[in-house]
């Protein structure tokens, strides 16, 4: 491909009705469902294979050759091929010169070899352009078609017109290029789909670990201690009462530890003089959490709401009980002692009305 091509095809990649050949090395769920998705876009597709035997399975529209067959007839090939086997490339690397090579591949563990599997490719076969893309959407994604929750593609190399050819692929499928720079990057790239929940981790911990110290204070002051001191049961308080109060707690918490990053890093540029220095680690991981803390602190107020919504359902409750029984006194006007005695019982929790502490759930509870 000449350079000119490849500039058109970045700038105005969705203008072309003529695509360039594509190959893919290897035929198994990844190759198979990308070469599909490029077929849909209209891009010609060859695939490089151990076995030259087309099946049911290779898109329709698709080719099959030996794997130095394939890479003759396209300037782009995406290798979708575990590392463990990238050894097959090296009597290819005369063929693969100045082509552009798309690592796509993925680890099982983080950081599992030293080296990335995008530089370990770029030392295998030196002559070639490696760039690395593809490897946080699934196959199953590409085949279903459902790619709305992943239509970000990372993409890095070093070498900047592979790195746009390959980003003018991706907008062609229909997702969004990401360009993270050199293929320095591609170490971090392949750890993504191993980070469950990304920036989660700290702000689930942190709200786990309030939660669990503030029910602690509120169960040993609100029940252990009347119980220890004064015999009385306030069980009851678990359910509703304890969580209602603490809810509220962890939510102005949380939403104050959204807003406290950007206050510390403001004094810390004051500070320093300048905004062109990185800020310490702690300080840089707290602020790409943010988001996250904020919605654990929504989350919370939200839970705080629905007790709240509970509790009035529960006065209404002891509003029933304390008319049926004031309509028993009314219809035995003579059982003057039962009307004083049920008044006692309802008169404790109505004076309870009047101690406000803090949220007036712990109140309502008293039936
Ligand atoms: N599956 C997924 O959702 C995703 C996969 N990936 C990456 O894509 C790559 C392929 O994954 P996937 O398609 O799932 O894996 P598969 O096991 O389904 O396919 C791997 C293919 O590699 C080829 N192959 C296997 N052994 C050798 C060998 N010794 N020499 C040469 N070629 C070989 C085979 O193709 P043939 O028989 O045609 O030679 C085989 O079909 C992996 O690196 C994976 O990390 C990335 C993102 C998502
Ligand atoms: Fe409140």
């Amino acid at each position: 491909m000449n350079k000119n091509s490849s500039n058109t095809m970045a700038l105005a990649p969705n203008t072309s009705s003529k695509r360039e050949t594509v190959c893919i090395f290897g035929t198994g769920d990844f190759g198979r469902a990308l070469g599909h998705k490029m077929i849909q876009s209209g891009y010609p597709v060859v695939f490089g294979s151990r076995s030259t035997q087309t099946s049911s399975l290779i898109p329709k529209g698709a080719e099959v050759f030996s794997h130095a067959e394939a890479a003759q007839k396209a300037a782009i090939i995406i290798i979708a091929v575990q590392r463990q086997h990238y050894n097959f490339l090296i009597p290819l690397a005369e063929i693969l010169r100045g082509k552009v090579l798309v690592d796509v591949s993925n680890n099982l563990k983080i950081n599992q070899y030293p080296e990335s599997n995008a530089e370990y490719l770029a030392q295998l076969v030196p002559g070639a352009k490696v760039v690395k893309a593809f490897n946080t959407v699934s196959a199953w994604a590409l085949q279903s078609g459902t790619l709305d929750a992943s239509r970000q593609v990372f993409v890095c190399g070093d070498d900047m017109e592979a790195k746009q050819m390959v980003m003018a692929i991706v907008r062609a499928l229909g997702l969004t290029p990401v360009d993270q720079g050199s293929l320095l990057a591609a170490q971090e790239i392949e750890n993504y789909p191993l980070q469950l929940f990304p920036m989660w981790k700290f702000p689930i911990l942190l709200s786990l670990g309030l939660t669990a110290f503030f029910f602690f204070y509120c169960l040993a002051r609100d029940v252990i201690y009347p119980y220890v001191y004064e015999n009385k049961d306030f069980s009851f308080f678990i359910a509703i009462s304890i969580p209602n109060r603490i809810c509220p707690i962890l939510a102005l918490i949380l939403l104050a530890l959204v807003y406290l990053p950007g206050v510390l890093a403001a004094i810390i540029q004051l500070y320093r003089g300048t905004k062109y220095r990185r800020f310490p680690d702690w300080l840089d991981k707290w602020m790409l959490c943010r988001k996250q803390l904020g919605l654990v602190a929504l989350a919370f107020a939200s839970l705080h709401v629905l007790y709240t919504l509970i509790i009035p359902i529960r006065s209404f409750v002891r509003w029933r009980i304390s008319s049926r029984i004031v309509s028993q006194v009314g219809f035995a006007p003579c059982s003057m002692s039962s009307f004083l005695l049920s008044l006692l019982q309802i008169l404790p929790s109505t004076s309870s009305f009047r101690n406000v502490r803090g949220h007036s759930n712990v109140l309502y509870n008293r039936v």
